[in-house]
């Protein structure tokens, strides 16, 4: 399939050395744990869908943990998760949102502005993999990573940080024709000598007629724009109709928001700082994630387990109430007692809605409650 053009995207193309990869790692004797890394839009998303729909059949149950913040496999963006899969995926092309089985909210859609909390993030959640589906044989059950495209500098560091605490038991490395935009051919995590898991190089599934790879370009800002449509969608039935955004934001306005008393929750900004007076108002109109908070680890790390996103689309701070939209169950909303504030924004298409004043905005908030 070398030299499949990028036109028939609209199917997934499995080429020879994908199918090959996959199989290989499908037959390993023991349930893998397989690292999918390589540059941006290199087709590691795609490759991990293939594969875990190949895993599925022989172990019922695979373990995903979604390491890319800024476009999230199974979950909002802004959030590291880990799932367990049961279901195959029907669409090998496009992420779909699934329950998490646990969740960090990062609060921004890139790594960049705070490396170490991002790597605690993940280590936190791989701890809670291994505890749970490695310690006892019967509930082993294998484990994709699929990390983010951010390759180079900073992004690199991260990669091996990440690759030496995980130790996968297989690297699927996929390349592209232009070699400086690559990661290190081998282990390059490891020191010399060392002994490292089994490599798997493939390449990027597109290529032009110079053999050169073509990389598909994605809409990244549009698409995580959808996941927040997506993700908010689940507020209502799935039977009712919201097919356009104004839609929903009408629907979102009209949605009896849940009471939070501020006094009953603790407010945490996680990449920048807001002076102790304005701290309630400068959570109206924005995305929060809901934590719950939890003692240190024995790793030392203390990150809050999140249960999902929310809008606060009100604040009364004279009778010290939030106003909050999620679409979380309420028995896990009952044990959330953190807001954690970062950079994910309410997505525009839903604040600017012709013909109608956004249902978000401080002066409007409240008097349809
Ligand atoms: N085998 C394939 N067949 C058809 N389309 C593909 C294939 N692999 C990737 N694509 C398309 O190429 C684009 C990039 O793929 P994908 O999202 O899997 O890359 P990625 O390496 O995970 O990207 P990122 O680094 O942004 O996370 C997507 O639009 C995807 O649908």
């Amino acid at each position: 399939m070398a030299g499949a053009s990028p036109s028939a995207r609209a199917e997934v193309v499995v080429p020879l050395d994908w199918a090959g990869a996959a199989a290989t790692v499908s037959s390993e004797p023991a349930p893998p744990v397989v690292v999918v890394c390589g540059p941006k839009n290199a087709g590691k998303s795609t490759f991990s869908r293939l594969l875990l729909n190949l895993l599925l059949p022989r172990y019922g149950r695979v373990g995903y943990l979604d390491t890319d913040v800024g476009q999230p496999e199974f979950s909002p963006p802004g959030c590291l998760s880990f799932h367990v899969v049961d279901k195959a995926f029907s669409d090998l092309l496009n992420p779909s949102l699934r329950e998490t089985e646990r969740c960090c909210f990062f609060g921004d859609i890139s790594s960049k502005r705070d490396p170490e909390t991002y790597l605690n993030c993940l280590f936190h959640l791989y701890d809670y993999f291994v505890e749970k589906y490695r310690c006892s044989v019967s509930e082993t059950i294998p484990l994709i990573v699929n990390t983010p495209g951010w390759v180079k500098g900073a992004g690199f560091d991260m990669l091996v940080e990440m690759l030496r605490y995980i130790c996968p038991t297989i690297v699927v490395q996929i390349r592209i024709s232009v070699q400086s935009k690559n990661l290190p051919d081998g282990m390059f995590w490891l020191d010399c000598g060392q002994t490292g898991p089994n490599m798997i190089n493939i390449d990027a599934p597109f290529r032009d007629s110079m053999n050169r790879s073509l990389l598909i370009q994605k809409d990244s800002y549009g698409m995580r724009e959808c996941r927040l449509v997506e993700y908010f969608k689940q507020c209502f039935p799935s039977d009712i109709s919201l097919t356009t955004n104004k839609e929903l934001a009408y629907a979102l306005t009209s949605l009896p928001p849940y009471e939070v008393s501020i006094s009953d929750v603790m407010v945490i900004h996680l990449h920048f700082q807001v002076p102790r007076s304005e701290v309630w108002h400068s959570l109206n109109a924005t995305i929060v994630g809901l934590a719950i908070s939890c003692g240190t680890t024995e790793a030392g790390r203390s990150i809050p387990w999140c249960v999902g996103l929310g809008i606060v689309r009100g604040v009364d701070v004279q009778r010290g109430i939030l106003y909050v939209i999620t679409p979380v169950p309420l028995k896990h909303l009952q044990r959330v007692d953190l807001l954690l504030q970062g950079l994910i924004e309410i997505p525009k298409s839903l604040l600017q809605v012709r013909g109608c004043v956004s249902p978000y905005m401080p002066t409007n908030v409240l008097h349809k409650i």
